[in-house]
């Protein structure tokens, strides 16, 4: 448990990584005021964070754009050897990073360790790219002419990332960003800056020269945003969020025709065939469901069940759910934390509601944890149908309803009812019915035999409204370049 900024550091091997202000250009600046942070499974202040103005934002947006020219030089060995050392000591850290994690987000502090490796791993993968940004000589169009493509770094990227994943949100921007020889500055959610701010601390200590990557922590999102979108000096916005947000960003961007990448929503359909593997379907679905207490834009958000195993599939499934521990993400066992905020709490029960009076019916949980802090406990419904707010909404929460579904062609046509297009999962071992669902379903991944599909190695992305463009892979570099045809006569 804990209550200030004191405890933290207490817990901390390096006190010194629990930093409270802003890195802009190499320097530890204070805002004109600060803001909270709470811990979410208390609802107590961890600690007061440097809130930056939109004319500091403008100044650490002019530190980029110096910064920028001159790593831009760098050779891309250059620039894996400095991201390898980030790397090296963000995994030096895990632990504590891992620490002020859960202290300011609440998961778990196994996933939170997690999410520290899971990050890293794009500094990782990224500094590597760096040294494969490859061109290519095409044959002339006469005699007298060479055509060269060459790929250059796009300049000043911006980043905007949500309180759900506080590292890896960023490191799977500013990865592929620094590696392409771009300059990077970052504002991460008001509710979870210190992870944030701890990656500049270490950023600093890896070499990464002064003005390349800057965290600007602010209270005021809308506002920081604008200067994104507006300041000539940006060329690249990176955003991670709700589809809402994210139709705001894109709307700003266009004034400039800004290059934009989009993580947004998602409700991942999860289905369950009658030729399943029904236990492996019931640990998929908990990973799927209840990784980050269901706030993830790639949770399953609606779960279908074949007619002839759905009674077998409930009754397991309310089984696991039911021995998972919900508590504090600092103690020892703890396998569901609290949700991020009260808000949260709310559109759980809002969801919960509106399924009850069409017809669901509760068959684990449904009610808060009766603790301090945002606890909600891990819930199921039966009798989920189309006509219900989860079928259209995201829940962002710990709520399974499970769907019940007759033949293929039905479940796809329901999975697909959505503007959304992230994340989808099923579960199936007969081989043509593998392909078919794989191609028919209309989303940017699709897991087959898993309710796990994270990994720097893969193209992360949505089709649809929930996003552009992918991150992660050897794709993921190409959203902080720009190509250039040169029309050599020689
Ligand atoms: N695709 C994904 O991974 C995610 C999807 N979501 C979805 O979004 C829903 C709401 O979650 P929430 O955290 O509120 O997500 P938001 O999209 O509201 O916030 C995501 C980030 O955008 C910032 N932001 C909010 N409004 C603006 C704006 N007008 N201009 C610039 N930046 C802005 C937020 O700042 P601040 O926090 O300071 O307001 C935060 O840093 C969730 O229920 C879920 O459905 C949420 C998170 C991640
Ligand atoms: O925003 C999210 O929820 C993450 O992109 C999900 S993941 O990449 O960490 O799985």
């Amino acid at each position: 448990m804990l209550d200030d900024t004191t405890d933290l550091k207490s817990r901390l091997k390096d006190p010194s990584l629990l930093e409270t202000r802003a890195y802009v250009n190499g320097e530890w600046i204070d805002g004109e005021k600060t803001f909270d942070v709470t811990n979410p499974a208390r609802g107590d202040v961890i600690a007061q964070v440097a809130d930056l103005s939109r004319e500091q934002v403008a100044q650490a947006i002019d530190a980029a754009y110096a910064a920028q020219k001159d790593w831009a030089k760098y050779t891309g060995k250059e620039r894996a050897a400095i991201m390898r050392k980030w790397f090296d000591l963000m995994m030096e850290n895990q632990d504590d990073l891992g620490t002020i994690m859960t202290a300011e987000q609440g998961k778990p502090l196994a996933e939170a360790k997690g999410e520290i490796a899971y990050g890293a791993s794009f500094i990782e993968f990224f500094g590597e790219e760096a040294k494969r940004i490859y061109g290519e000589i095409i044959p002339g169009h006469g005699r007298d002419k060479r055509i060269h493509v060459i790929k250059q770094p796009i300049g000043v990227a911006a980043s905007i990332t949500p309180w759900n994943f506080p590292t890896a949100m960023i490191t799977r921007k500013a990865g592929p960003a620094l590696a392409a020889g771009c300059a990077f500055v970052g504002r991460p959610a008001s509710e979870t800056p210190l992870s944030a701010i701890a990656l500049g601390v270490l950023a600093e200590r890896a070499g990464i020269p002064a003005g390349v990557f800057n965290v600007v922590p602010s209270s005021s999102s809308s506002d920081v945003g604008k200067e994104f979108c507006e300041n000539p000096k940006v060329r690249k916005l990176t955003f991670t969020g709700s589809t809402e947000v994210g139709r705001i960003l894109l709307k700003q961007a266009a004034d400039q025709v800004m290059k934009c990448s989009m993580e947004l929503g998602g409700n991942a359909p999860f289905i369950v065939f009658d030729d399943a593997d029904i236990d492996a379907a019931v640990e998929g679905a908990i990973l799927c469901k209840f990784r980050n207490n269901g706030q993830t834009c790639v949770c399953a958000n609606r779960i279908y069940v074949q007619a002839g195993v759905y009674d077998q599939f409930a009754e397991k499934l309310a089984k696991r759910v039911s021995e998972m521990k919900v508590g504090d993400g600092l103690e020892e066992g703890t396998e569901l934390g609290p949700l991020i905020t009260d808000k949260a709490v709310e559109k759980v029960e809002a969801h919960i509601a509106d399924a009850k009076s069409k017809g669901a019916k509760i068959i684990l949980g449904g009610e808060k944890q009766q603790m301090k802090g945002s606890f909600f406990r891990p819930t199921i419904v039966t009798g989920a149908t189309q006509d219900m707010a989860f079928a259209t909404e995201e829940t962002f929460g710990p709520l399974a309803p499970l769907f019940r579904f007759e033949d293929e062609d039905d479940v796809i046509a329901m999975a697909n009812d959505t503007i959304f297009g992230l994340a989808s999962y099923f579960y199936a071992r007969d081989l043509s019915r593998v392909y078919k669902v794989a191609e028919a379903l209309e989303y940017g991944i699709v897991g087959v035999n898993t309710g796990i599909i994270s990994t720097e190695l893969a193209p992360f992305g949505g089709v649809k409204q929930s996003g552009l463009g992918r991150e992660g892979s050897h794709h993921g570099i190409e959203d902080y370049l720009e190509m250039k045809y040169v029309c050599l006569t020689v």
